[in-house]
């Protein structure tokens, strides 16, 4: 059997007298498409800090690509291969469509700092491959035409695929995308799963995907675990979750129907 490509073990993260996720446990396996849902407060969020290393578990092993991430920088973790977008849209607002997918590129940037001042042959080029791979992602994402606008003067939509795409840009192997469809309307969020499903098979890309919506979890994840006060209260594929007693019960108190599904 092949090591996953991300594996929590028995994650715990206390703050103060609050246990915001408790022995959770769970692997996602290389271009899975995994689905991390729970009611409000449930610790999804907390459990995508610590994967991606802002938040250090109490207690618990993150293993990524079969390397324990304990103590390494978010930074670093992006530069190995986890990137992600955030429940509130977090773009350089004040940089250009464009410039927000070169910044992200910058990551990989193989000259130092030198380079960068002299400005030479081999910085040029670098920039020159850079401002091409980042205009060929927004050629792909549809978003050239606004290349030169400012990341926040786009519409809704666009902005949320624009940090999809700048998270891609860092070149991911694992993509943790917090609350896509937040403030989407039904087009929107049908775009958003097609995009999901888009990327993951072009890039080939493991997807974790903390979401609310029960159509766009349902339809597009392979598989789904479900979080209660930050406890692991089920985890299967979304027909199983669908009819889940115990996450029914979570989401809709005890005596009620089975989730709503796509
Ligand atoms: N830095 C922190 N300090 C103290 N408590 C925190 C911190 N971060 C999260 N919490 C608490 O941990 C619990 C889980 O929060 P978290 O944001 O992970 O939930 P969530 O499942 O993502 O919720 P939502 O769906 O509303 O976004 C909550 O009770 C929250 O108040």
């Amino acid at each position: 059997m092949s090591t996953p490509l991300l594996q929590l073990e028995n994650v715990t993260i206390k703050f103060g007298g609050l246990t915001a996720v408790s022995e959770l446990t769970t692997t996602i396996d290389e271009g899975q498409l995994v689905g991390l849902i729970g009611p409000n407060g449930a610790g999804k969020t907390t459990a995508f800090n610590m994967i991606t290393g802002v938040y250090q578990p109490t207690s618990g092993t993150i293993r990524f690509a079969g390397k324990c991430t304990a103590g390494i920088k978010p930074s670093r973790l992006t530069a190995q291969g986890i990137a992600r977008t955030f429940q509130n849209i977090r773009l350089f607002g004040s940089l250009s469509v464009l410039d927000n997918i070169r910044v992200a590129k910058q990551l990989h940037n193989t000259q130092n700092y030198l380079g960068s001042l002299w400005r030479g042959k081999g910085w040029r080029n670098s920039e020159a491959t850079i401002e091409k791979d980042a205009l060929e992602l927004l050629e792909i994402f549809d978003l050239a035409k606004c290349r030169d606008e400012m990341a926040t003067s786009l519409p809704y939509g666009d902005q949320r695929r624009l940090e999809i795409v700048r998270a891609l840009a860092t070149k991911p192997k694992l993509l943790l995308l917090d609350e896509p469809a937040a403030g989407m309307n039904p087009s929107e969020k049908d775009d958003l799963m097609h995009l999901i499903r888009f990327i993951k098979d072009r890039y080939q890309l493991a997807v974790l995907l903390v979401e609310h919506d029960m159509k766009v979890v349902m339809g597009i994840c392979e598989r789904i675990a479900v979080l209660e006060y930050g406890r692991k209260i089920a985890e299967g594929t979304p027909k199983e979750i669908q009819c889940h007693p115990k996450v029914i019960e979570a989401y809709l108190g005890a005596a009620a129907t089975p989730i709503e599904h796509a």
